[in-house]
């Protein structure tokens, strides 16, 4: 499985620009990759505008859920989009919903970890269930950024026999260095492919980190984006690779499920 993360920078607060921006991205990565599986960053459609989420959140979705269902089709490729602010009857939550070729939706995800140092506690709403879902025949799951930080709730879908962590993320500069040692380490310690994609460029409160990473499930960074600018990174997903790892340190047979 081919894969191209889509690093972008994002309009603060303006949907329409967003769209029309990250879809013209798209089509060029289709064009000059071929991807079988695009992946967007978290909130590309709002930003981080979280006071003004009641106006431009979207809508159980709707307008995400038809965009992503017909580009998914129109290119036959999956999409892991990223995340969009979702709002319900009576609650906003940061959401990631994926399309597979046929433009089905097949996975649905609300960041479970809400990063109080930027406030988004008090606009958002958790989500509670992880995800575990086929794309192409490979079992993989998805994290939204700060949940990178909470292993123990990453580890529950490859106790289950996931192989790939997408991870769509709004990561900022200052915290760069965690944001590589981290999953890296997710990485090491679930014996998968970890692919995450951040975005570029400021709005009014950070600047963010960039740096894009696709790392092999031997902790090895096989594709990595720049710091400041917009760019598709690509990398190969060999499935047998997780295999041929969790054979040759077998760290999940050897946990002690007697002790924890
Ligand atoms: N958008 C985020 O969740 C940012 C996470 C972050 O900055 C951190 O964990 O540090």
């Amino acid at each position: 499985m081919k894969i191209a993360c889509i690093q972008v920078d994002i309009h603060y607060g303006d949907h329409k620009k967003n769209y029309e921006h990250i879809e013209n991205k798209i089509r060029e990565a289709v064009v000059q990759h071929q991807p079988d599986t695009i992946v967007l960053p978290e909130l590309w459609d709002t930003g981080y505008d979280l006071t003004r989420l009641d106006e431009i959140s979207d809508k159980n979705g709707e307008r995400a859920k038809h965009w992503l269902s017909s580009l998914s089709k129109e290119l036959d490729i999956n999409i892991v989009g990223g995340s969009i602010a979702y709002r319900d009857e009576n609650e906003v939550f940061n959401t990631s919903l994926t399309y597979n070729r046929n433009g089905e939706e097949i996975a649905t995800y609300s960041k479970a970890h809400l990063i109080t140092l930027m406030e988004e506690e008090k606009y958002i709403s958790p989500g509670k269930n992880n995800a575990l879902f086929m794309i192409d025949s490979t079992l993989s799951t998805l994290a939204i950024c700060y949940d990178i930080r909470f292993p123990e709730w990453i580890r529950a879908p490859f106790l289950k026999g996931a192989k790939v962590l997408f991870v769509p993320a709004e990561w900022p500069i200052q915290r760069q260095s965690h944001w590589r040692a981290l999953l890296i380490a997710r990485a090491i310690e679930n014996q998968c492919y970890v692919v995450a994609c951040n975005r570029v460029g400021s709005d009014p409160k950070n600047t963010f980190a960039g740096q894009s990473l696709i790392i092999d499930p031997w902790g090895d960074i096989i594709a990595e984006g720049s710091v400041h600018d917009e760019e598709i990174i690509t990398a190969e997903i060999l499935p047998e690779l997780v295999d041929e790892v969790r054979v040759k340190v077998p760290v999940f047979n050897d946990r002690r499920r007697d002790l924890y």
